[in-house]
């Protein structure tokens, strides 16, 4: 169902953007998917957070982006999560080495960071897909396996992007995932079983011991995750609800809950 609410009735969602490089010039960008998914189905409105330089990955962020916003959305990038970046994000000042298209995008680690960060603090729902289930993991000390292809031939066929087909098509379901029955998905998806699409090449390894397995692929990788003890959604997928969002219910159901927990979470704000 398409959510259809009057625009001052929206939750304000940041979004985390990425870094680009071209001809020397810095740019921040996303992919339209996640924005029209959240707006037309969790039924939110959406605000880009700009990636981060390390002088920058200061305390402002937090108190005068992050209290204003009512939920915040980790999307997913082919860069590879820096580890030392997102415990760190201010520790790695070396501009010349923070970029690396489809490879390392460390400004956008930075923000990833602090974004978790205050919205742990806040209480404020999270929802982390595909590169952001992984940031949410190492955010938290967990580790990411760096290739699941070296790691098994199944395992890299099973997730992996898959070039030779057009664009769209490599956004339909790739795999099943096994959802717990009493985790915090299970409600949202009301089913343990559903079929999913997969674009990545890294993996959880160790689930960092704050996250709670709420799904897995039949290898065992864990497929989504969330915050233990959390007061609200907070969530990652490794999977992407929001490329076939119309035509998939999981990802309905998933974008409607987070849609769903933003308002809530507003409603116990101080204004
Ligand atoms: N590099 C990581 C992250 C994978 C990821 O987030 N891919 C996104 C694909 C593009 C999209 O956003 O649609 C990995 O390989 O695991």
């Amino acid at each position: 169902m398409r959510l259809q609410q009057p625009e001052r009735a929206r939750a304000v969602v940041g979004v985390t953007s990425n870094r680009l490089l071209v001809d020397g010039v810095h740019r921040d960008w996303l992919r339209r998917k996640y924005v029209q998914a959240l707006h037309r189905h969790g039924g939110v409105a959406c605000v880009v957070l700009p990636t981060f330089d390390a002088e920058d990955a200061g305390e402002a962020f937090a108190t005068t982006i992050m209290r204003r916003l009512d939920g915040v959305v980790l999307t997913g990038d082919e860069s590879n999560v820096d580890p030392a970046v997102l415990s760190a994000p201010a520790s790695l000042v070396d501009p010349d080495r923070d970029v690396e298209a489809e490879i390392l995008d460390r400004p956008r680690d930075r923000l990833a960071a602090v974004a978790i960060q205050s919205a742990i603090a806040l209480g404020m729902p999270i929802l982390g897909i595909c590169r952001g289930l992984q940031e949410l993991n190492v955010y938290f000390g967990g580790t990411l396996r760096p290739s699941l292809a070296e790691w098994s031939l199944e395992s890299g066929a099973m997730h992996a992007e898959k070039p030779d087909r057009p664009r769209d098509r490599q956004y339909d379901a790739a795999h099943s995932v096994r959802i717990s029955s009493d985790g915090a998905l299970f409600p949202i998806a009301r089913t343990i079983e559903a079929q999913v699409n997969s674009l990545h090449n890294q993996g959880i390894e160790s689930l960092a011991p704050a996250l709670r397995r709420e799904a897995w692929a039949p290898d065992g990788l864990v497929e989504a995750a969330s915050v233990i003890g959390a007061p609200t959604l907070q969530i990652g997928v490794q999977w992407h609800p929001e490329w076939h969002v119309s035509t998939d219910l999981l990802g309905r159901q998933l974008f409607r809950a987070f849609g769903e927990a933003c308002v809530v979470y507003r409603g116990t704000k101080n204004h």
